[in-house]
C-alpha cells in the first residue's frame, strides 16, 4: 500500500499526475460495441451522439479469432471518430488472457489522447489495479499524454466481490466499478444462467393463512444481485468512485431491463451497460431523475432555507438529512441539464445555452 503522502505522484518519470478526483461526467449508458464486427462499426455514427459513454469491447462478446482484428479496427475508428461530448472507453482483455498486454501496449500509445477509460474484466483485488496503474503510467510517459487515463473494474469474481473496498481504493485513478452479473454468477456457482435480472426460483413466499392454510399463497420475486449491488454502491460512495449495474442480457425483455436499471439508480448506481441500441434510451430515461422527484427536491431546498432544522412539506417531516437527500437529486439534475435542453426545460433548470 502506497502512503497517504505518495499516492497522488505519478508513477513513472514523464506520466501525467492522477485525478485528485474523478470529474463527474454523464454516464447514464455505457454502450458496448464489437469493433470486429463491420455492422455494428457503420452504426456508429448515429449510436455516439446518444450515448454518454461509446465502450470498445475487446473481452467477452468478441470471438477469439476477431480479438486481433477487433484491436486494428479500434484504431481505425476512433481515428475518424467525432465523439462530441460522449466518452470513449475499452474494455480490455482479461489480465491472463493471451490478449491483455497487447491490449494496452497497442492502444495507450496508438488512441491514448481520446481514452477516457479503461475498463479491466475479472477483477481479483489491489494487485490488479496496482499492476494496471503502474503499467498506464509508464505508457503514458513512453506516449507523452497530457491526462492520465482512468480505471473502471468490473466486479465480477467472489474474491473481487471480497475484496471490493480495496480494489476502489487501489489507485486514484479508479473511476468506478460495474457488476459483471454472468460471470459472478459463475465463479459463485450460482444456479443461474440468465445475464443479470430476476430469477423466478428465487422468491419468498406468503405465510399459509391460518383460516384456509390449502389457500394460494402469493409468492414475490427478489433481486438476487441486491447484496453485491449495495456492497459495491457503498464501496464505491467511501472511496469518491462511480457504481454501475452491468448487462441486462435479455434484450427483448426491454420492461425487466429498465426495472433492474431503476433498481440500481434508487441504489445509488450512476449508470448501466447498454448491450443493444434498444437499452440506449431505456438507460437515459432510468438514470436521469424524474422530473416531479426534481420538483420535489427544489419545493424541499426552498422550504429548508439554510439547510438545518425540521419543517413539514406536504405532511412530511424534512430536516438537515433529508435536504441532502434532495440535493442528490437536484446536483444530478442540474448537471445533466447544463449538457441536455430537453432535459433542463423538464426541470426548469437553466438550459445549456443560458449558462
Ligand atoms: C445481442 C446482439 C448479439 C444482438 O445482435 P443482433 O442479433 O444483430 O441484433 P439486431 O438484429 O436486433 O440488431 C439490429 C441492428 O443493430 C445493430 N446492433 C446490435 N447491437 C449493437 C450494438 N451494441 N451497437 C451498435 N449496433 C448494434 C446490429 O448490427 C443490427 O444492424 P443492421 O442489421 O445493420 O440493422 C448484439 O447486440 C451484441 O453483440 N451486443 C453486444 C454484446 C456484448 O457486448 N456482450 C459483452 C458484454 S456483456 C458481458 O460481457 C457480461 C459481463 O461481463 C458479465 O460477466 O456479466
Ligand atoms: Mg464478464
Amino acid at each position: 500500500m502506497r502512503s497517504a503522502k505518495d499516492f497522488f505522484a505519478p508513477l513513472a518519470v514523464g506520466a501525467p499526475p492522477p485525478p485528485r478526483e474523478i470529474p463527474w461526467r454523464p454516464s447514464r449508458m455505457i454502450h458496448f460495441f464489437d469493433p470486429s464486427n463491420e455492422k455494428m462499426a457503420a452504426k456508429l455514427p448515429q449510436i455516439i451522439p446518444r450515448v454518454d459513454v461509446l465502450l470498445g469491447n475487446l473481452e467477452d462478446g468478441v470471438r477469439a479469432d476477431n480479438k486481433i482484428v477487433a484491436r486494428e479496427n479500434l484504431i481505425k475508428i476512433v481515428d475518424g471518430a467525432d465523439f462530441g461530448e460522449t466518452q470513449f472507453w475499452i474494455r480490455l482483455n482479461s489480465l491472463d488472457s493471451p490478449w491483455g498486454l497487447d491490449d494496452l501496449l497497442t492502444l495507450v500509445p496508438a488512441i491514448g489522447e481520446n481514452l477516457d477509460v479503461v475498463m479491466v474484466p475479472k477483477v481479483q483485488g489491489a494487485e490488479d489495479i496496482h499492476y494496471v496503474d503502474r503499467l498506464l503510467a509508464q505508457l503514458e510517459a513512453k506516449a507523452g499524454l497530457s491526462r492520465p487515463v482512468l480505471v473502471h473494474a468490473i466486479l465480477e469474481t467472489a474474491r473481487g466481490v471480497a475484496n471490493v473496498e480495496e480494489i476502489c481504493a487501489a489507485s486514484p485513478r479508479m473511476q468506478g466499478l460495474s457488476l459483471g452479473p454472468a460471470d459472478l454468477a459463475a465463479d459463485r456457482r450460482m444456479k443461474t444462467t440468465r445475464v443479470g435480472g430476476g430469477h423466478p426460483g428465487y422468491l419468498v413466499r406468503q405465510d399459509p393463512r391460518p383460516d384456509d392454510p390449502a389457500a394460494v399463497r402469493a409468492t414475490f420475486q427478489q433481486d438476487p444481485w441486491h447484496y453485491t449491488l449495495a456492497r459495491m454502491v457503498d464501496a464505491c460512495a467511501a472511496n469518491g468512485i462511480m457504481p454501475y449495474y452491468g448487462p441486462f442480457g435479455d434484450i427483448a425483455d426491454v420492461l425487466a431491463c429498465e426495472d433492474q436499471f431503476r433498481n440500481a439508480f434508487l441504489l445509488g448506481c450512476v449508470g448501466a451497460w447498454s448491450l443493444h441500441p434498444v437499452q440506449i434510451d431505456i438507460a437515459k430515461k432510468v438514470f436521469s431523475p424524474e422530473p416531479a422527484d426534481v420538483e420535489w427536491a427544489k419545493r424541499v431546498v426552498a422550504a429548508m432555507g439554510d439547510g438545518t432544522g425540521a419543517v413539514m412539506v406536504d405532511g412530511t417531516m424534512q430536516d438537515d438529512a433529508s435536504v441532502k437527500q434532495c440535493r442528490v437529486i437536484l446536483t444530478l439534475a442540474t448537471r445533466l441539464a447544463a449538457r441536455d435542453a430537453q432535459l433542463a426545460a423538464a426541470y426548469g433548470l437553466p438550459a445549456p445555452e443560458a449558462r
